[in-house]
């Protein structure tokens, strides 16, 4: 009889539950509003009905953050990051175009510009932001060729960057379009990134034999097995698809997928995608320079490792009149 009792009990505490539950999601929607976030910037924030959620500030059109539905941090921003628009925001994503790194290689042909281009600190506008039918959320980012920009780089282009969110991942894909006459060769990263409890015992897979320069020791060298993080960790990876992040002891996993595609314009008879291999550039800055970077909090390398699909190599395609490349990456989170 007792035994009855508490089976019926049980019964109708798991009735409980899951009608909670299903009252819970039923109330939720899909919302994607453009909002005002930090010191007042302007935002936009994704917020999916499974509980996801995804931010991105016009400034360097950089997301600033991605949860998953059980609320855990896939990314990590730095606690002294600049929310003003003076410098590119310290963490997420922020985008990296037309120029890698300190100096131009010659196949941009150009002098100076800035480290990692002007992307990550322009203004860009919203295209569109919208729930789709299946709940979905999608934001699309312009940036077009200005006075300014061509005054550093003397190309008409244009960048369409879209972030759709779902219950399962976050896409991000940056399309770059020539258009010019003369072909040109950009570079581009989309530069995460992602929190870890502790890049000691993290790693990365999907590099294993993959030829790799060390920007700190100046050399080529290949991967073997994983790669950890004991020390300031800087490389560009000539190619990585399929890379997965996982810390010691944790079953918890991030998958990324990474494509590059070469789209050919044919005016009205159509268009044709031709995919190529991305490069990965994995960085840690460790004690000393995590400290000399002013909006870098001076414990947060411990917590952090980037791992950034790019076009970087002298191979890439120089893109024709009309054409365009695109780069994705698509993060999911494997609690
Ligand atoms: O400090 P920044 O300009 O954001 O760059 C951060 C890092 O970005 C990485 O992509 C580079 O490989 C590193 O060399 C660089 O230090």
């Amino acid at each position: 009889m007792v035994l009855v009792d508490a089976q019926l009990v049980a019964v109708a505490l798991v009735t409980i539950c899951v009608g909670a539950m299903a009252m819970r999601m039923a109330r939720r929607t899909s919302s994607v509003v453009r909002r005002l976030g930090k010191n007042g910037q302007e935002m936009v924030a994704l917020r999916h009905r499974s509980g996801a959620a995804c931010d991105v500030y016009l400034h360097g059109a950089t997301v600033s953050r991605y949860a998953v539905p059980n609320g855990h941090e896939v990314l990590w921003v730095s606690s002294g990051a600049v929310f003003n628009g003076s410098k590119a925001i310290r963490g997420g994503v922020p985008l990296v175009f037309p120029q890698f790194g300190p100096k131009a290689d010659e196949l941009l042909g150009i002098t100076s510009m800035s480290q990692h281009g002007f992307a990550r600190t322009s203004k860009w506008s919203v295209r569109s932001a919208e729930v789709r039918l299946n709940g979905d959320c999608q934001v699309v980012l312009t940036l077009e060729d200005s006075e300014a920009t061509r005054e550093k780089f003397p190309h008409k282009f244009s960048l369409l960057y879209t972030v759709s969110l779902n219950e399962t991942c976050l896409r991000t894909a940056l399309k770059m379009t020539n258009m010019d006459k003369a072909t040109v060769a950009p570079q581009a990263l989309l530069h995460t990134y992602f929190a870890t409890d502790e890049v000691a015992q993290t790693r990365v897979s999907g590099l294993d034999g993959v030829s790799y320069y060390d920007q700190l020791a100046d050399e080529t060298d290949a991967q073997h097995g994983d790669v950890s993080f004991c020390g300031e960790t800087d490389r560009v990876y000539e190619r990585g698809d399929k890379l997965v992040i996982s810390c010691e002891g944790q079953r918890a996993v991030t998958e990324i997928a990474v494509e590059a595609t070469y789209v050919e314009e044919f005016g009205e008879s159509g268009s044709s995608a031709t995919p190529f291999a991305p490069d990965v550039v994995v960085w840690n800055p460790h004690v000393s320079k995590a400290k000399a970077m002013s909006d870098f909090d001076d414990d947060g390398w411990k917590r952090m490792l980037c791992v950034e699909p790019g076009i970087l190599n002298k191979n890439r395609p120089k893109i024709a009149e009309g054409n365009s490349v695109i780069l994705s990456q698509t993060i999911t989170y494997i609690p």
